[in-house]
């Protein structure tokens, strides 16, 4: 079996290779910092409308163009609070607008939440950072909690609905680079491509030739989650022709795909299983011993979700004999950094969009994405 997933808070992705032979092949993303590649990038076009997506949307989405609004000063007093660094251009743009207080350059950060308690009604959060109950408490002026992300697993949904906070997310902007990155990991595992670029480079290729690996095209993708991203994945695994089927709490009869009522059946029936559903207390673990083992030995399992929708006890105990330190030194191991929506354009467009829902709301507009 290959497996791609990722564990922990999103921060690690694994590919896994289980074949009869017993080698594991993993692939994680490890928790490495993605905002300073984007620190010195030039701006770029999008290859998506996003105005057409977003209609409501004034300007920007990555243009680098935008104005702060220039007739409501007010809004200048306003505390942003963000928790760590995410993306130099958002922090650019909420400064034009808003009074940005970054936590994570005060040594002090209870005293600091204490000090300006009175004056933070924003928080911006990410796939990382989110606000529990305990943030919420200390903050009680707070409104709005704009995730740089699509996922809000990290934000305590209840304690916001409880308190009347707004909460918005990056919906949209993100899911092509998800779903091209989901079928890249397929590849590079199928097809050995880090590994068979260690092979070029070490000079083995002198030696002969590289072994066989495994076709894609034609393999039966099962997508745990047919929401954007999952969709956005089944239509490019169509282009390779693979039949497509997939598990979601409810079947979806106006799609030609296969519902399966169960993961495990979902995953006895398909060669490459994705995880493209949000983590809720529902899909924690949603990819659990059964399902590993209903994949079976030459199945391909891509998270693209976030490391708890895997029991990685389970995982780690199906990849005797190693642990996954080990896997460092392994040929048959990819490592990736947390890079799903990791690319210029999107993560400007996913700034802009967290902007454009903290101007909404102080303009009292309706929010471009809504969560709550
Ligand atoms: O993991 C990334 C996101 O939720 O946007």
């Amino acid at each position: 079996m290959a497996l791609t997933t990722t564990i922990g808070f999103g921060c690690k992705l694994i590919s896994i290779c289980l074949h009869p032979t017993r080698r594991r092949h993993f692939t994680p993303f490890l928790p490495f910092h993605w905002s300073s590649s984007l620190n010195t990038a030039q701006p770029q076009t999008t290859g998506h409308n996003y105005q057409s997506t977003y209609p409501n949307l004034s300007h920007r989405f990555g243009s680098h163009q935008s104005k702060p609004s220039t007739e409501n000063p007010t809004m200048e007093s306003i505390g942003v609070l963000m928790p760590a660094p995410m993306s130099s251009y958002l922090e650019q743009e909420l400064e034009k607008r808003f009074n940005l207080l970054k936590l994570w350059t005060v040594p002090q950060k209870s005293q600091f939440l204490k000090d300006n308690s009175g004056s933070i009604r924003a928080f911006v959060g990410n796939a990382r950072n989110g606000a529990d109950a305990e943030l919420i408490e200390k903050l009680p002026k707070l409104e709005i909690v704009a995730c740089f992300s699509v996922g809000v697993d990290k934000v305590d949904l209840n304690k916001c609905r409880e308190k009347g906070i707004r909460v918005t997310n990056t919906p949209d902007v993100l899911t092509d680079d998800v779903a091209d990155l989901a079928i890249g990991l397929t590849l590079a595992v199928l097809r050995r491509l880090c590994e068979s670029d260690r092979y070029v480079r070490s000079g083995q290729w002198k030696m002969g030739d590289y072994k066989l690996t495994t076709k894609f095209t034609g393999k039966t993708v099962g997508i745990i989650g047919l929401g954007r991203i999952g969709k956005a994945v089944a239509k490019r695994a169509e282009a390779f022709s693979c039949p497509i089927a997939y598990y979601s709490r409810t079947a979806k009869p106006e799609l030609k795909y296969k519902y399966y009522p169960s993961v495990v059946e979902l995953a006895s029936n398909c060669d490459v299983l994705v995880v493209a559903c949000p983590l809720t207390e529902e899909t924690r673990h949603i990819v659990n011993r059964e399902v590993i083992d209903a994949l079976g030995p030459k199945g391909v399992l891509i998270n693209i979700g976030r490391g708890p929708h895997v029991d990685e006890a389970e995982l780690v105990s199906a990849l005797e004999p190693e642990v996954p330190e080990q896997l460092f030194g392994l040929e048959n191991v990819v490592l990736l950094p947390h890079v799903g929506s990791g690319t210029v354009e999107t993560r400007n467009v996913m700034a802009d969009l967290v902007v454009e829902n903290l101007e909404a709301h102080f303009l009292k507009k309706p929010l471009l994405t809504p969560v709550i």
